[in-house]
């Protein structure tokens, strides 16, 4: 007998099947509904946000129907053209182009992430356009992988899985594979926010010492929730045993952990990256890291991504890269694609979004 989550799984399986797309190219996905708003869906989302959208009755919409490749550009900025909404992901620069691209009927875009350094915004706020995006349903998934990058890159996970596999394995030795723990340390977070605080939440029952934070001013109400004390930059540094970034990429934090701020760090320090790959200087960290300045980097972000498998961080066995999947449970994802698919239907209708962004 089907287990009750199987059978739902069987049963949005066969929702969706009708739609059933050739791989690879556009798919007109809605039956002939030519009066209603149109809408560009730049990826096979998750099915919970694709079943809204096709059962809503609201919108017609197609979709680029592969997840293994992003739409091409050119691609893009063909089906966009006269669309009334867009939901995108964050491969997809939504910048002048892509608007001018799109024409006046634009009204909505949602993006099915938290971040939104791929959109425009102030192109999007000079035309009227509204943004929804997709904060909070993946504040567990993402501070639950932060959590797990740190362990694995403090007590070398990766490497320990490696030697034992590939017979370095020897007897039990005294300091082998020896790393940092948690136990009475100091933990610092670079940008207090909800996936700040949630990252403190669980690492405080590894007996962390203190939690210190920087911001572009204290933030007090999030800070007490963790008890968590307010730092310059340069304190942070400083003070860290563990280091994480949790703060967006703006003009302001781009490159902002860079050898001026490595440079301050304890050599026995751990670097953690979950936030976007643009906040580093990638050169400076391969410099802190293979010279010992710091201990170890685990970074779920890069900058390109994917990141080159030449690219010298890969060489390094204190660093811990991962293919930016800290959202990357079915639960969340599902969520994501069932709150943009929402956002969207709601700014077509000029109703307020679940989850809109103040331009
Ligand atoms: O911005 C986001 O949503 C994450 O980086 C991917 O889930």
């Amino acid at each position: 007998m089907l287990s009750s989550r199987m059978a739902l799984r069987r049963l949005q399986r066969i929702a969706v099947a009708p739609l059933s797309f050739t791989s690879g190219a556009t798919t007109k996905v809605q039956r002939d509904m030519s009066t209603l708003p149109r809408v560009y869906v730049t990826r096979q989302i998750p099915s919970e946000g694709l079943k809204i959208l096709q059962d809503s009755g609201q919108v017609q919409f197609e979709l680029w129907d592969s997840d293994d490749v992003p739409v091409p550009r050119k691609e893009l900025l063909q089906k966009v053209k006269g669309v009334d909404g867009l939901l995108c992901v964050l491969t997809e620069k939504i910048d002048a182009e892509l608007l001018d691209a799109a024409g006046s009927n634009l009204k909505v875009v949602s993006t099915m992430s938290v971040g939104f350094d791929h959109l425009s915004l102030e192109e999007l706020k000079k035309r009227g356009i509204r943004v929804g995006y997709t904060p909070e349903v993946l504040t567990d998934a993402v501070a639950e992988l932060t959590v797990a990058l740190l362990l694995a890159t403090s007590r070398r996970l990766i490497e320990a899985t490696h030697e034992a596999k590939t017979g370095g394995w020897g007897t039990w030795r005294t300091l082998w594979l020896c790393g940092y723990e948690l136990a009475n340390s100091t933990v610092g977070i670079l940008g207090l926010g909800r996936i700040g605080v949630a990252i403190a939440e669980r690492l405080a029952p590894f007996k962390v010492k203190k939690f210190i934070y920087t911001d572009v001013a204290p933030r007090p109400e999030l800070a007490k929730a963790i008890n968590a004390e307010y730092v310059t930059l340069d304190e942070l540094a400083k003070q860290s045993d563990f280091l994480s970034v949790c703060c967006a990429l703006t003009p302001e934090t781009k490159e902002i952990c860079n050898t001026n701020l490595f440079s301050k760090m304890k050599n026995t320090s751990i670097f953690i990256n979950t936030s976007r790959g643009g906040v580093v200087n990638q050169e400076d960290l391969y410099e802190a890291l293979s010279t010992g300045q710091i201990a170890g980097a685990g970074l779920d972000v890069t900058v390109p991504e994917p990141l080159p498998t030449s690219h010298p961080l890969f060489t390094l066995k204190n660093c811990v890269i991962l293919p930016h999947i800290a959202s990357a449970s079915y639960s969340t994802r599902n969520a994501m694609s069932a709150l943009a698919a929402n956002n969207l239907l709601l700014g077509l209708r000029s109703q307020p979004m679940i989850k809109e962004l103040k331009l």
